[in-house]
């Protein structure tokens, strides 16, 4: 972001002229927010003037000239081939693949036990669904039905109904759904008395209105605290690696956000963000590039599970539908343009080859599990769903990468569940569209939003 240096470095101006200059930037603050609450609305809104289009130059006025080019780091495909290989291959297959039954639906534990702040999260909120509150304590909103949900459940996402999951189901397709608990996450996932079964179509990955000290606290505890710290150049490449997979995450789950945003609540005005989309992940191109990395790890997880997963039972008791699931999943795995354009998206046999290979394995296994235990403190339904579904779709990938013998096919013993094929296609396509949106839309509102700050900043200081 461009920005004038100030003549008095901590605002303390000496003097009428200080003065002068302090309400010359709270102008320029002011004006800017107001702009980019503009520039939000005019790209999401049809009825609004489109924010002028810029060409893919970054800046440098050479048409077509890309920011990120040569192979992502660490794998083995270069950006311009995950850019084709998304748009003309895996997005559109996903985009079937995750509307069909058996990828539709995701089992999940949605009220569950913060281990590390008691006090806060949906763990917190549960009590409160059960509150019998007088009825004139309701606000009158809450009394209205939304989305046939009660007026309890909404008064426990803080009176926020876009963070409410809508748990409609079609009982039908629970046919033969098995499982067994997974080692890479921290909850039980054999314990059916406290799992709920989710519509993932029913609950968009969106904003939510989930911000402030809670949320941070979360993201801050997973890179900070208890896990994985930001790397180094010491770090060993196993943990760079997990690093760069919650980075890569979080950055997805930014973009979502900003794919789909509540502009505007009087209206219920919904759609993209921009400002917000530069300024979570944009601005910060490692983010963009562990974005890069998560994909093709996944999609790496996903091809190596080939066999396992073109010989899955895809029953939903909808023949139709099943059929057209395991023909869409052949398609994905078998697809020419995949394998002859990026035959191997992310070498995993180069990990664990140092003489602590197994004990690294294990530690990175713990880590991962305290990761899936920190999800249970997210504090907002629709977060917990998705963040839960990704991290159990990772660690899904994980478990398919490292369940390997000498020769690196899988071993004999691995097995997946229903649950974790769910997670990990419905992973890949959560990645797949925040990877086509950053393609799409990154470089012109990377360009647009740089033009309009610097203008509005030589606007408020002249
Ligand atoms: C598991 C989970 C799921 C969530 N799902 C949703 C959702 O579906 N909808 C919704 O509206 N909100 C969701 N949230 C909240 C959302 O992620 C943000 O925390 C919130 O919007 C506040 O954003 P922020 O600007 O404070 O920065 P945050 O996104 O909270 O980031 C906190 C800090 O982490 C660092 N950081 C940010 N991005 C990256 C990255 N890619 N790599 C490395 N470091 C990074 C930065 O230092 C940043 O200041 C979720 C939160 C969690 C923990």
């Amino acid at each position: 972001m461009t920005s004038k240096p100030s003549p008095t470095p901590n605002g303390a101006g000496a003097g009428a002229g200080g003065g002068v200059r302090r309400w010359k930037r709270l102008w320029v603050a002011t004006a800017a927010g107001l702009l980019l609450v503009l520039l939000a609305a005019a790209v999401s809104s049809r009825s609004l003037p489109a924010i002028p289009s810029y060409s893919r130059s970054g800046g440098c006025g050479c048409p077509g000239a890309r920011k990120y080019t040569g192979l992502v780091e660490d794998c083995c495909c270069d950006y311009e081939t995950v850019d084709a290989i998304n748009e003309d291959v895996l997005y559109p297959i996903l985009q079937q693949l995750v509307s069909l039954p058996f990828f539709r639906y995701f089992k999940v534990k949605l009220w569950c036990d913060c281990l590390f702040w008691p006090d806060d999260g949906v763990c917190a909120l549960k009590d409160c669904s059960v509150c019998e509150c007088p009825d004139n304590e309701f606000p009158e909103p809450f009394k209205k039905p939304y989305s046939g949900l009660s007026p309890q459940n909404m008064i426990c996402q803080g009176g926020k109904p876009e963070a409410t999951v809508d748990r409609t189901l079609d009982s039908k397709v629970f046919k033969g759904w098995v499982e067994t608990d997974s080692p890479w996450t921290s909850d039980d996932e054999t314990d059916n008395a406290k799992m709920n079964y989710v519509n993932l179509r029913l609950n968009p990955e969106r904003y939510t209105g989930y911000t402030g000290d809670p949320a941070r606290r979360i993201w801050d505890s997973i890179y900070k605290e208890k896990c994985i710290k930001y790397p180094s150049e010491d770090m060993c490449q196993e943990k760079k690696a997990l690093y760069k997979l919650i980075s890569g995450l979080h950055s997805s789950i930014s973009v979502h956000i900003a794919y789909d945003y509540l502009l505007d609540k009087s209206t219920d005005l919904w759609g993209h963000n921009l400002p917000l989309l530069y300024d979570r992940v944009l601005k910060y191109p490692e983010r963009v590039q562990n974005l890069y990395f998560t994909y093709l790890f996944v999609l790496r997880a996903v091809t190596k599970a080939t066999d396992y997963l073109e010989q899955a039972e895809y029953n939903t008791g909808n023949p139709e539908e099943d059929l057209k699931t395991q023909s869409l999943v052949k398609q994905l795995l078998y697809n020419h343009k995949l394998r002859s354009t990026c035959p191997l998206p992310f070498d995993e046999a180069k990990l664990w080859q140092g003489e602590n290979g197994p004990e690294l394995k294990q530690e990175i296994q713990k880590q991962f599990r305290n990761i899936s235990a920190i999800m249970n403190c997210v504090g907002c339904e629709k977060c917990l769903l998705w963040g839960k579904l990704q991290v159990l779709g990772l660690g899904t990938a994980l478990k398919i990468l490292f369940s390997v013998d000498r020769e690196n096919n899988l071993n004999q013993q691995f097995h997946l569940q229903r649950n974790d094929a769910i997670a990990l296609v419905n992973l890949l396509n959560k990645l797949s569209e925040s990877v086509k949106f950053v393609h799409e839309k990154g470089p012109s509102a990377e360009e647009g939003i740089k033009q309009l700050r610097s203008s509005t900043v030589q606007k408020g200081a002249s």
